[in-house]
Formats: structure tokens, sequence, C-alpha cells
């Protein structure tokens, strides 16, 4: 079922998408291949998971549509100063990405956020969440900006959130959980709660990247329960091997999404599937044209994050003599707050 790529394998879950034409053995099989490449990589890639070439093509349509407008019409829905909502547009460099390393070792007196900012993110980002969110509000452009976009984005929403339910129901399966630990695991998704978050790199040149003034996105894992994500066909994903301690480059192929797992899946099953570290640079056989530098790059991630108030606690399943509890439980809300405390210039309510 799982075939290798580059080392990154694929699994295809084609037994979860369309149940009628496989059988149970086949979703076992099917959700062990998963779990195996998980617990090996804290990645994979996923096929058969019922979104086609055409949707991922309207998909990374829409999102260029978005990001060709001129900045004062993406100005028209502006992501707030400080980390909540998250929701809306931010232009080039305004958020800034960073790991939990990156907050350590900076002294008392530091501001924490400027010191981040000294390389900044050369990207520009549109956050999207459910439009029955009960904590964060949507932020939309008038409807006059980009005809069609809200319902767009908002049937994606629902459609990527009964992906991420079918991904999760496969990891159940290959796990083999009895039924309180699959519904469990079922709390780490909420379907009102994850996120949809187009992004676009613009073209940089060498130079710029060389000189460690931008990035495209340092390395860092995700803090939701994992990660579903779309990247157009430049490539640039990279996620660290944890055996090998080197990154992977997440090659595109056509019709995949690229799965990691994030701090909450990490914690639940202590460390049986650990968070995986990415960052997004530049591929190897990317040529730089003279004057426009190394070409855009565009990408679409999925979080799959658990409710806000719920507290994530670790599957006694995971713990043993050999295999100690290594984590608290913790809110996710309290978790988000802390991880996204430096992202925006200013910290809001969460300083
Ligand atoms: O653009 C990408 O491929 C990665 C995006 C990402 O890691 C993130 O937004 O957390
Ligand atoms: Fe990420």
């Amino acid at each position: 079922m799982a075939a290798l790529n580059s080392t990154i394998p694929t699994v295809d879950l084609s037994p979860f998408s369309d149940p009628a034409s496989f059988s149970t053995s086949d979703r076992l099989q099917a959700g062990r291949a998963l779990v195996l490449a998980l617990h090996n990589l804290g990645f994979a890639k996923i096929s058969g998971h019922g979104v086609s070439l055409a949707d991922i093509e309207e998909m990374l349509g829409w999102s260029k549509k978005l990001f060709n407008l001129p900045v004062s019409e993406k100005m028209k829905a502006p992501h707030p100063p400080g980390p909540m909502p998250h929701r809306g547009y931010s232009g080039l460099g305004v958020e800034k990405v960073y790991s939990t390393d990156d907050m350590e070792g900076h002294a008392p007196d530091e501001d924490v956020g400027e010191a981040l900012r000294k390389i900044s993110d050369f990207k520009e980002n549109y956050e999207i969440g459910s439009e029955y969110d009960d904590q964060q509000t949507n932020i939309w452009l008038p409807d006059d900006v980009l005809p069609g976009f809200r319902p767009y984005m908002t049937a994606l929403y629902e459609r990527l959130a009964e992906v991420g339910k079918l991904v999760l129901s496969a990891i159940g399966t290959g796990l083999e959980l009895g039924i309180d630990d699959y519904s469990a695991l079922m709390q780490l998704d909420s379907d009102r709660h994850s996120q949809l978050r187009l992004l676009h790199y613009p073209s940089i040149t060498k130079d710029k990247l060389q000189k460690e003034l931008f990035t495209r996105l340092p390395a860092h894992t995700d803090w939701g329960s994992f990660t579903m994500l779309l990247q157009d066909s430049r490539g640039g994903l990279e996620l660290l091997d944890p055996g090998a301690q080197s990154f992977l480059p997440a090659i595109p192929e056509e019709g995949t999404l690229v799965l990691n797992i994030g701090d909450m899946l990490q914690r639940f099953t202590n460390d049986y599937f650990q968070s995986a570290l990415h960052r997004v640079s530049v591929p190897d056989n990317v040529v730089a044209v003279p004057d426009s530098g190394i070409p855009e790059r565009y990408s679409i991630p999925f979080f799959v994050a658990p409710p806000p108030s719920h507290t994530v606690t670790t599957l006694p399943k995971f713990i043993s003599a050999e295999t100690p509890a290594k984590y608290g439980p913790v809110r996710f809300e309290d978790y988000g707050a802390m991880r996204a405390k430096y992202a925006y210039q200013d910290r809001g309510s969460h300083e």
C-alpha cells in the first residue's frame, strides 16, 4: 500500500474515501501503512483522499486570483495587528513563523518578537476558518473585490474538514484502537476550529536569501493535531527525517497531499508520532531567472485542530515502563496562544 517516492512514502487512502469499493481488511492495511509512515517519520504523502486533480487546480487558481490583486485591495481584509483572531490577509513580512527553540535563549530584557524579525518571512498569507467558529470570525474581502471567493472558500473549508476526518479515521484504524480510545482520538478534530491557509511566496533573488535577510519559512512544527498541505509544482517544502536528522524534500507529486503530525498528536501518542519539523527553502534544481530571481510558489495547508477548550492528554496505551509519560495535559487554546505569541508584532492580550 505504501510506495516509496524519494523516501517519503505515499499512502493510498481510497479504502476510506470510497468505502463501497473496498473491504474492511483493505482499510486496515491502508491505515497500518499510514501509521507506519507517521511513526517512522512524522509525515507522509497521501493519495486517494477524495480531492480530485480538478479540485486542486481550482484551489490554486483561487489562491492566485487572490494574491494577484493589488495590495490595496487585499488590505480590505486585513489580519488584525495581534495573533487573534488569526484571520484575513497578511502582507509580506507581517507574520513571522518560528519554533519553540527560537523562543528560548534570549536575554530577559530582549524584545523576543523583534529579535525573531531580524530575518523576515518572504511570504503573504490569508487565513480562513469555519463560518461556524464561535471564537474567531472570518475576515472577508468585500464581495465585489473578488466575487465568488467567499462561497468557494467556505465550501472548501467544509470539504477539507471532511478529508481531515477521513485521515483521522485512517489513523485510528491503523492504530487498531478500541472504541473509547478511538473516540478520544476523534476529539483531536473539531470541524469548527481548524484552519485553512492560503500562502504565496513571491519570487525573490538568491542574493536576498543568501544574505539571510529573508527566509521563505523557517523550520517549525505545527501546533494542532495534523496538517494536510497542497503545494504547487515548484516544490520547496522540506521535512526533517528524525532518524537521519536531515531534511527530505517533499517533491511535488500530482494529486497528493503532504500530511504532517502536529504537536497535539505528538502529545496524545507520547511521541509514537513525532511532530514534524519542516521548512520551506528553495529546491536545489530551481534556476533563478535574471532580474526576477527564484520563481514564486503557492501552497495551501489545512490545519486540523481540537476545539480550543479541549484538554489534550496522552492516551494510556502509549505509556509504559519503556515509554514513560512525557507530557502533561494541556488545554489546546493555551498551548496555541503560547506558540503564536510572537507571530504578529502586536502581541495582543496574550502578552
Ligand atoms: O508552504 C509550505 O509548504 C509550508 C507551510 C507551513 O508549514 C505552515 O504554514 O505552517
Ligand atoms: Fe507548518
